[in-house]
């Protein structure tokens, strides 16, 4: 997945996850490099989700690390240090959920200025403009002022993919990020993500979509 000799950017090794007495999945070791699409496929119910929220570290696991630039987290991280993991989800990891992850109450401006806030304080003519060519790139022009829950489904994912657009991460998470969707904005989706990867990020994406499969450089099957 990542080319001879270049560091991953994400290194998963030997990660397990139990409910109980229920092993979810065990023993799930990848790398995912700059500019790779992973995919993440499975039956409904095989630990697709909580295999992204381990890796995007919201979720503690059972065995094994994951590592990004910045360090490595293994099992039981959650209860040691929250700094490691706080930097990392500032620094490094975006996410794109199925329920889009925005803030409703909150116009689309205000929720854009989450990830530049986070990066370093910009002129605010400079940030609007920012905000404006990413609302752009996504189809949504004009749309600083609306509120969030006034936004159907589709358009509030492309707002969310405008926010990754400004964040730049280098790992993206996406968990069925289309299956919400109609054609026009699953195609939306899936064009920014193909260019954030050629931008250099690592994306896996939780997908039961044969067309986002296509697009992927592997498969990582679970379940
Ligand atoms: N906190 C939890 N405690 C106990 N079981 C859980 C918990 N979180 C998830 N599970 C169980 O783990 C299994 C995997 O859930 P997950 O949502 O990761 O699957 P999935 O592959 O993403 O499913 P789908 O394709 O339907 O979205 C499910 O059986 C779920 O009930």
């Amino acid at each position: 997945m990542t080319d001879a000799g270049m560091q991953p950017t994400l290194k998963v090794e030997g990660l397990t996850k139990r409910f109980a007495e229920h092993t979810l999945w065990s023993r799930l070791s990848f790398d995912a490099g700059p500019g790779s699409i992973i995919a993440v496929s499975g039956p409904s119910g095989a630990g697709k989700t909580t295999l992204l929220n381990c890796v995007g570290l919201l979720e503690d696991f059972d065995e094994g690390s994951v590592t990004y630039n910045e360090g490595t987290f293994r099992s039981g991280y959650l209860h040691k240090s929250r700094k490691g993991q706080r930097v990392c989800l500032r620094e490094n990891i975006g996410f794109l959920f199925q329920n889009y992850g925005l803030v409703e109450q909150w116009n689309v401006s205000r929720n854009l200025q989450i990830p530049l806030k986070m990066k370093k304080r910009e002129h605010r003519k400079e940030r609007d403009e920012r905000i404006e060519s990413v609302l752009d790139i996504v189809g949504m022009k004009g749309s600083q002022k609306k509120k969030i829950y006034t936004l159907s489904g589709g358009e509030q994912q492309r707002i969310a993919l405008a926010r990754l657009l400004l964040k730049q991460p280098s790992v993206i998470l996406a968990d069925e990020p289309t299956s919400a969707l109609d054609q026009d904005n699953a195609n939306v989706v899936i064009r920014i993500l193909c260019e954030l990867a050629q931008q250099g990020a690592a994306v896996i994406i939780s997908t039961h979509n044969e067309e986002i499969k296509q697009i992927c450089s592997s498969i990582i099957e679970i379940g």
